[in-house]
């Protein structure tokens, strides 16, 4: 069972009330990044290739990412968490894939907290602004054995 946006939002407190969704929370962009360099993952470990952030631009004093066609890592700025007992997934805001683009995302582990990840597609030109809502949190009931331990615990948050 999903649980309610009211319970997402209890979950990751500090949420604006225009982010709680009859099902979940939206979640807003912070940062773009292109990667530049290429990343590994063998049977022992992983790295993540160098990004580079990119620059936002003035749009009638708006403070907005202009991008052209391509693959973006895109930075949320809330901090999840996904409480014990659950698993967490995120889907692209509906908007954003009617207008040609797509977030690509994985699973959410129980245990985890921090200032996530998404691969932003961009099929058509798009101007997003910073601080804008692109994306959706979603809770649901999950057995688990244990709880997210791994590389990115805590990231992003101070
Ligand atoms: O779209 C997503 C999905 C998950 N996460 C976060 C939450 C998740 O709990 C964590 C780790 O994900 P995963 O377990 O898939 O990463 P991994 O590549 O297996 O790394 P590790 O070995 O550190 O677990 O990353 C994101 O930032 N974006």
């Amino acid at each position: 069972m999903f649980e309610s946006g009211a319970y997402v939002a209890d979950a990751l407190g500090d949420i604006a009330d225009e982010q709680v969704q009859p099902n979940g929370v939206d979640l807003t962009l912070a940062r773009v990044e292109r990667q530049r360099e290429p990343g590994r993952i063998t049977t022992e470990g992983k790295t993540i290739g160098e990004r580079t952030r990119v620059a936002t631009v003035d749009r009638d004093g708006r403070d907005c990412y202009a991008l052209d066609p391509g693959y973006y890592v895109a930075g949320y700025a809330e901090t999840v968490r996904v409480p014990e007992g659950h698993v967490g997934y995120v889907y692209p805001r509906s908007s954003l894939m009617r207008n040609s683009c797509m977030l690509h995302t994985a699973v959410w582990d129980a245990g985890y907290e921090g200032k996530g990840k998404g691969l932003l597609e961009v099929g058509h030109p798009i101007e997003i602004e910073k601080g804008a809502r692109f994306a959706q949190f979603v809770l649901a009931d999950a057995n688990h054995e244990g709880e997210y331990d791994g590389s990115y615990q805590g990231e992003g948050v101070e």
